[in-house]
């Protein structure tokens, strides 16, 4: 199949367990839970989004035929040599179109695989280090991965309604916005009375890299 990508770009992770490693963000176009356009972001379902995520116009975006021509790309991309090959696969919502054929595409091109989902989609076999960020009032239908990154506060969606589940790291993301100094105060106090969860800061906002 084809795939719409807006950019793809190389990057430190910024965020949970791998802030600072080296890698690839490939960021798809389109998502499930709100449609992108600011006049919809009041009636969407996830309202707080801080990315552009319409189109193909962003650096090294474009409409990829398949999943060879897209892999190509991503490696083009990689700043580094033979090792430590990392690509993030985000958006928008990745597993809209992330599949079996791009995974093996990456992995025979010595990638690891990180994906950054809603959690809203059952994900494909051969991912390597899956974060889910899941958001009040969209159904969660994936129950553990590596880690579990819950943007705070979300009122309808408190750090105690998935607690439970299957993964590896718990982290609380400030939500960014008018109130993130506040939020970032609030998740602080969370963890440190709830401490089965980290603070995850978006790092590359505080240093200015994308
Ligand atoms: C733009 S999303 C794309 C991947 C996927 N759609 C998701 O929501 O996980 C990437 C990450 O940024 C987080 N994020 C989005 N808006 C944010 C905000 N205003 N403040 C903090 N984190 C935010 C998401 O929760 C997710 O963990
Ligand atoms: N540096 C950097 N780290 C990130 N981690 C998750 C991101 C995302 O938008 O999915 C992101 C991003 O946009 N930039
Ligand atoms: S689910 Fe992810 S990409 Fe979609 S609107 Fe929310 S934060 Fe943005
Ligand atoms: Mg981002």
């Amino acid at each position: 199949m084809s795939y719409a990508v807006k950019e793809i770009f190389a990057t430190l992770q910024g965020e949970g367990a791998q802030a600072g490693r080296p890698s690839v963000f490939c960021r798809f176009t389109g998502c499930n839970l709100w449609s992108g356009r600011e006049q919809d972001r009041a009636k969407a379902v996830c309202q707080f989004c801080d990315t552009d995520f319409i189109g193909t116009d962003g650096e090294g975006g474009g409409r990829f035929a398949d999943a060879e021509a897209l892999a190509e790309a991503v490696l083009t991309a990689w700043p580094g040599g033979d090792a430590h090959r990392y690509v993030v696969f985000t958006g928008g919502e990745p597993l809209l179109q992330l599949d079996a054929a791009l995974i093996a595409a990456m992995h025979e091109r010595g990638f690891e695989i990180a994906v950054e989902s809603n959690g809203t989609f059952v994900p494909p076999p051969g991912i390597d280090w899956l974060c889910v960020s899941p958001k009040a009032g969209a159904a969660l239908t994936v129950a553990g991965g590596s880690e579990l990154k819950l943007v705070f506060p979300q009122p309808a969606l408190m750090p105690e309604a998935v607690q439970h589940l299957a993964f590896r790291h718990f982290y609380l993301q400030p939500m960014d916005g008018p109130d993130r100094l506040a939020n970032t105060e609030a998740a602080v106090r969370y963890c440190l009375a709830h401490p089965q969860w980290r603070l995850s800061l978006q790092t590359h906002k505080l240093i200015g890299i994308p």
